[in-house]
C-alpha cells in the first residue's frame, strides 16, 4: 500500500518500530500430498517465544504463526492492521509473502479466497481501510487505486519441482513472470459505497493511499514494511525451508526510512509554516548578526586597544633612545602619514637642538622637545583611534535604526497580520473540531442506548472519528502554542533591537565627550607649551648674548692684562738693568777714586751717577705705579673668579655684581673659570716680579740711608758743579714740564670739545637706547625674568671698562699703604712719605698735585708690609692650587659657603693687614 502522490517528504521522525522490516514466519500444516508421502514434521517453535528450529539451526522473528506459534488469526490485527493505521498518517505500507513454491503465500495473503470467504491478509486490510474510510468520510475525501501484480521470481529446480507437487498457478520455463491484473477488490470497494467527498470548508489534510502486493527484490525503501516467509514443514522441503528461514532472518536488519506523503493543502500550510519558520529565523538572525557585530567591534575595540599599546610601548623605547631615532623603524612602525609627520617634527626638534639654537640647556633641552613631540604624537594615534570607533558607532547605529525602521514597518505589521491570521484560523478551525466532537459525543451517548449491529458499527465509527478530532484538536491547540511563541519572539527582538540602540548611543555620546575632553587637554597643553617655548627662546637668546659679550670680556681682559703686564715687565727689566749698571759703576767709582783721576773724569763721571740715580728714582716709581694697577687688576679678577666659582650662589650686590654665572652652561662657566685662572697666574707672575725688584730697590735706599747720598763728594768744586748740573737739568726739567702743561691744556682744550660732541652723541644715543629698552621692556612684560634683564645691562655696565679700578672699592685700595710705592720724584731727600695715600688711577692720571707734592713715606714701612704680604701671596697663590679643581672636586668650598661680601673684604684685610 503507498500513499500518494509522493511530495515533500515530512520532517517528522519515523519511529524505531518503523525502520526496520518487520518479519514473522507462517508455517503452514502438512498438507495431503506431504502425509500421503509420510513426510515428517522437522520445523519446530519454541514454547512461548517467536523462535523456530529447523535440525541444529536456530532462528528468532517478531512472530511465529502456525504449528504450535501464535494462531494465524491474530497474524492481521498484530501484523497488517498497525500498516492500514499509517496509510491514514501518509505513510507507505508494504506486506511482502515470501516463501518457496506451496509454502502458503496465497493462502496467507488472501488472493486465493472462493466463495467471498476472507481470511487472508488482503481481504483483512480492505476491510479495515475502507472502515476507516468510511468513518472519515465526513470529513475527508478519499481516492482509491487499485493495482495488483504478482512477480514470479522461479528457478527452473523450483519449477520442476513445482510440477511434481502439482501446484496450480502460472509456471514458466524461466525468466520472471509478471501477471498484471485487477482481483475481485473492486467488490470490497463497491461493497463500501461510492467515494466520500471531504466537507467543504474541513482543513484536515487526507492521503491517498493504494494497496500493492509486491515481491520486492529489495526491501528497503520509503515504506513500513511486514514480511511474512511462509515456509513447509515437511522435511522433503527441509532444505528450502532452511534457505527461507535464513533469508528472512536477515532480513530482519534491513532498514527502512518510511517518510510521511502530504497532499497539496497540507503542502501548502507547510510552506507557510516553512515561511514563517524562515521569518522568525531571520528575524532571530537579525539580533543574532546584532550580537556578532558587537563582538566584531569588541575585537576591533581590543585589536585597537592593542595596536595603541604597541605604539605606546614604541614610543618609550623611542624617548629612551633619544636622537637614535632611526625613520626606518617608524616605517615598520607603520602607523600612518601622521605618525611620519609627526617623527620629522620629532627629528627637527632633535636636529634643531643639535644646532644649538638654544645653548641655554645643553643637556635636557633635547629631552623636552622629544617630549612634546611624542605627547603630539600621542594625542594623533588617541584622536585618530577614537574617530575611528566614533565612525564605528555611527555606522552601527544606522544599521541598527535601518533594521528598526524596517522592523517598524511594514514588515512587522506584515508579520503581525501573518500571526493574527493564522492564530484566528487555527482557533476556527479547532472550534470547528471541537464543535464535531461534542456532536458525535452526543450521538454516541444516543446510540449506546440502542444495541442492535447497526448502532453498534455506527457507534464504532463515531468513536473512531472522535479519536481523529481528538488528534486533530490537540494539533490545533499546538500549532496556536507554536505561532504565540513565534510571536513572543518577534517582540523580544524588536525589544532587544531597541536596547541596542540606546547602548549605541550612550557609547556613542559618552565617546563624543571623551574626544571633546582629550582636545580641549591637549589645546590646553600646547598653549602651556608654545608659551614656555616662547620663554625658553627668549631667555635663550638673552643667555647667547651673555654668553658672547663674556667671551668678548675674557678677550678684552686678556689684551689689557697683557698690555699691563708687558708694561710692567718692561718697567721692571729696566729698574734690575739700572740697579745692577749701578753696582758695577759704583765699584769702578771706587776704584777710579782711589787712583786720582783728573777733574774732568770726575766731573763726568758724577753727571752720570746723578743722572743715574735719577733714573733709577723715576724707573722705581714706574714699576711702583705698575705695581699698584696690576694689584688693582688682580683683586678684580680675583672678585670676578669669586663670584664664578660660587656659582652665583650668593644674592646679586648692587650694580657690579655678577648674576650671570647662575645663567651660564656649566662649560660656559668652566670656561670663564679657566681664563680668570690663567689671568691670575700671570698677573701673579707679574706682581711678585715687581715685588722683587721693589725689595731691591729698597735695600739699595737703606743703603743710602746709612751712609749718605752724597758722601763720594770730595771737594765742594765737584758739589758746586754738580749743584750747577743739577739747576741745569731741574730747570730743563720744569721748561719740559711747561710745555707739557701747555699741551696738555690745548689737549685738554680739545678733549672738552671731543668731550662736549660725545656727550650731545652719548645723549642721542641715550635717548635711542631708552626707545629701544621700552620696546624690550614691553616685549618681556610677559617675561617673569626680569632679573635676567637687568643682568644683561650689568653685563653691558661690566664692559664699559672691566678692569677699570671702579671696581674695586678706591677706598679699600687707598688704605694700602704702599711705602716707596707713594715716593715722589721730586722728593728725592725724603724717598718715602707716608702721608701720601694712594688714589684711582683715574684720579691720579688727571691730578698732577699727588706727584709733586711732598711725601716722605717710610721705606721700612713699605718694606715690612710688602714682604709678609709676599709671603702671604705666596703661600696662597704659588701652591699648586687651581681654581678650577677645587670647584671640580668640591662645591662645597669656604668660597660658596661664605657670602662674597664677607670674602673679598677678607683678602683685602690681609693686604690692610700686613
Ligand atoms: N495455513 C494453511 N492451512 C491449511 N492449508 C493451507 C495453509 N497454507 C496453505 N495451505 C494449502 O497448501 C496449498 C498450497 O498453498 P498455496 O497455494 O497458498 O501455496 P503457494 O505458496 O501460493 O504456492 P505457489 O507459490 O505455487 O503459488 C494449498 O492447497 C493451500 O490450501
Amino acid at each position: 500500500m503507498e500513499a500518494v502522490p509522493a511530495t515533500t517528504p515530512s520532517t517528522a521522525p519515523a519511529t524505531a518500530y518503523d525502520c526496520c522490516v518487520k518479519v514473522s514466519v507462517h508455517i503452514r500444516p502438512l498438507i495431503g500430498d506431504e502425509k500421503l508421502q509420510g513426510c515428517d514434521d522437522c520445523v519446530v517453535v519454541v514454547p512461548g517465544k517467536p523462535q523456530v528450529q529447523l535440525g541444529t539451526h536456530s532462528f528468532t522473528f517478531d512472530h511465529v504463526y502456525g504449528s504450535t506459534g501464535s494462531p494465524s488469526s491474530v497474524m492481521f490485527e498484530e501484523c497488517a492492521s498497525p500498516l492500514v493505521d499509517g496509510l491514514f498518517q501518509g505513510y507507505n505500507a508494504t506486506v511482502l509473502a515470501f516463501g518457496q513454491t506451496g509454502s502458503g503465500k496465497t493462502y496467507t495473503m488472501g488472493t486465493g479466497f472462493k466463495n467471498g470467504y476472507q481470511t487472508g491478509l488482503i481481504p483483512q486490510a480492505m476491510n479495515a481501510l475502507f472502515n476507516k474510510i468510511e468513518s472519515l468520510q465526513h470529513q475527508v475525501e478519499f481516492q482509491l487505486h487499485v493495482s495488483f501484480i504478482e512477480l514470479h521470481l522461479v528457478d527452473l529446480a523450483g519449477s520442476e519441482r513445482a510440477k511434481r507437487t502439482g501446484s496450480d498457478g502460472m509456471r514458466f520455463k524461466e525468466g520472471i513472470h509478471i501477471n498484471k491484473g485487477l482481483l475481485a477488490l473492486g467488490n470490497v470497494i463497491s461493497a463500501l459505497g461510492d467515494e466520500k467527498k471531504r466537507k467543504e470548508g474541513a482543513h484536515v489534510p487526507y492521503r491517498d493511499s493504494k494497496l500493492t502486493r509486491l515481491l520486492q527484490v529489495s526491501l528497503g525503501g520509503n515504506s513500513r514494511t511486514v514480511m511474512i516467509a511462509c515456509v513447509s514443514p515437511a522435511d522433503i522441503n527441509a532444505e528450502e525451508t532452511l534457505n527461507t528461514l535464513k533469508y528472512a532472518n536477515r532480513a530482519r536488519n534491513i532498514q527502512n526510512k518510511p517518510v510521511v506523503n502530504r497532499d497539496p493543502v497540507s503542502n501548502e500550510m507547510l510552506t507557510m509554516r516553512q515561511q514563517l519558520e524562515f521569518l522568525q529565523a531571520e528575524l532571530c538572525a537579525r539580533g543574532g548578526n546584532s550580537s556578532a557585530e558587537l563582538e566584531n567591534l569588541r575585537e576591533r575595540i581590543s585589536w585597537l586597544e592593542a595596536t595603541n599599546q604597541d605604539l605606546r610601548r614604541e614610543l618609550h623605547e623611542y624617548r629612551m633612545r633619544g636622537v637614535a631615532i632611526d625613520q626606518s623603524e617608524m616605517v615598520s612602525a607603520n602607523v600612518g602619514d601622521s605618525f611620519f609627520m609627526k617623527n620629522e617634527r620629532l627629528k627637527r626638534g632633535l636636529q634643531s637642538v643639535d644646532s644649538s639654537d638654544y645653548p641655554m640647556n645643553e643637556s635636557g633641552d633635547s629631552g623636552a622637545i622629544v617630549e612634546e613631540a611624542a605627547n603630539e604624537l600621542e594625542h594623533t594615534l588617541r584622536q585618530d583611534s577614537m574617530d575611528k570607533e566614533l565612525h564605528e558607532l555611527n555606522t552601527w547605529l544606522q544599521q541598527k535604526e535601518s533594521e528598526m525602521r524596517l522592523f517598524e514597518g511594514c514588515d512587522t505589521m506584515t508579520l503581525k497580520q501573518h500571526f493574527g491570521k493564522k492564530l484566528t484560523e487555527l482557533e476556527e478551525e479547532k472550534q470547528a473540531v471541537q464543535i464535531e466532537r461534542d456532536r458525535l459525543l452526543t450521538e454516541v451517548e444516543n446510540l449506546s442506548a440502542s444495541s442492535d449491529c447497526q448502532t453498534q458499527k455506527l457507534q464504532e465509527l463515531h468513536s473512531y472519528k472522535l479519536k481523529s478530532l481528538e488528534s486533530q484538536v490537540r494539533e490545533e491547540t499546538r500549532n496556536q502554542v507554536q505561532l504565540s511563541r513565534q510571536k513572543q519572539k518577534s517582540d523580544e527582538a524588536a525589544k532587544r533591537l531597541q536596547d541596542e540602540i540606546q547602548f549605541i548611543k550612550a557609547q556613542k555620546v559618552q565617546l563624543q565627550h571623551k574626544i571633546k575632553q582629550e582636545a580641549e587637554q591637549f589645546r590646553l597643553w600646547k598653549a602651556s607649551r608654545e608659551k614656555e617655548l616662547l620663554q625658553l627662546k627668549k631667555e635663550g637668546r638673552r643667555n647667547e648674548y651673555e654668553r658672547h659679550k663674556l667671551q668678548a670680556l675674557n678677550q678684552r681682559q686678556k689684551m689689557v692684562l697683557q698690555r699691563k703686564t708687558e708694561e710692567a715687565a718692561m718697567a721692571t727689566k729696566r729698574l734690575k738693568e739700572l740697579l745692577e749698571t749701578r753696582k758695577y759703576s759704583r765699584e769702578n767709582s771706587a776704584t777710579s777714586n782711589g787712583n786720582g783721576a783728573n777733574g774732568q773724569n770726575n766731573e763726568k763721571s758724577l753727571q752720570r751717577w746723578l743722572d743715574h740715580e735719577l733714573e733709577v728714582m723715576v724707573n722705581v716709581h714706574e714699576v711702583r705705579h705698575e705695581y699698584k694697577k696690576q694689584n688693582q687688576m688682580y683683586l678684580a679678577v680675583l672678585r670676578q673668579a669669586y663670584e664664578f666659582a660660587s656659582k652665583g650662589a650668593s644674592p646679586p650686590r648692587g650694580k657690579n655684581a655678577f648674576p650671570r654665572a647662575c645663567s651660564l652652561s656649566p662649560n660656559a662657566r668652566m670656561a670663564r673659570i679657566s681664563s680668570l685662572e690663567n689671568m691670575l697666574s700671570v698677573s701673579s707672575n707679574s706682581l711678585v716680579s715687581m715685588a722683587s725688584q721693589l725689595s731691591e730697590a729698597e735695600e739699595r735706599e737703606r743703603a743710602f740711608a746709612s751712609r749718605g747720598r752724597w758722601n763720594h763728594l770730595r771737594s765742594m768744586a765737584d758739589a758746586k758743579k754738580l749743584l750747577q748740573y743739577m739747576f741745569n737739568s731741574l730747570a730743563h726739567a720744569r721748561c719740559q714740564l711747561l710745555e707739557k702743561d701747555l699741551h696738555m691744556k690745548e689737549m685738554e682744550e680739545q678733549f672738552i670739545g671731543i668731550l662736549r660732541q660725545s656727550e650731545l652723541r652719548r645723549k642721542e644715543i641715550g635717548k635711542e637706547l631708552k626707545a629701544r629698552e621700552q620696546a624690550v621692556a614691553v616685549t618681556l612684560a610677559s617675561s617673569p625674568s626680569v632679573n635676567s634683564y637687568n643682568s644683561l645691562k650689568h653685563v653691558a655696565d661690566e664692559m664699559s671698562d672691566p678692569l677699570s679700578p671702579s671696581s674695586v672699592p678706591a677706598p679699600k685700595q687707598l688704605k694700602y699703604t704702599a711705602g716707596i710705592a707713594n715716593g715722589s720724584v721730586r722728593e728725592s731727600a725724603g724717598f718715602l712719605d707716608h702721608k701720601q695715600k694712594m688714589v684711582p688711577v683715574g684720579q691720579f692720571a688727571l691730578k698732577k698735585s699727588p706727584l709733586v707734592g711732598n711725601s716722605p713715606g717710610k721705606l721700612w714701612r713699605w718694606k715690612r708690609s710688602h714682604h709678609q704680604w709676599l709671603l702671604q701671596f705666596k703661600w696662597k697663590w704659588q701652591k699648586p692650587w687651581r681654581l678650577s679643581e677645587l670647584i671640580r672636586h668640591s662645591d662645597e668650598t669656604v668660597m660658596r659657603s661664605k657670602p662674597l661680601s664677607q670674602a673679598l673684604p677678607e683678602v683685602m684685610y690681609h693686604h690692610r693687614r700686613h
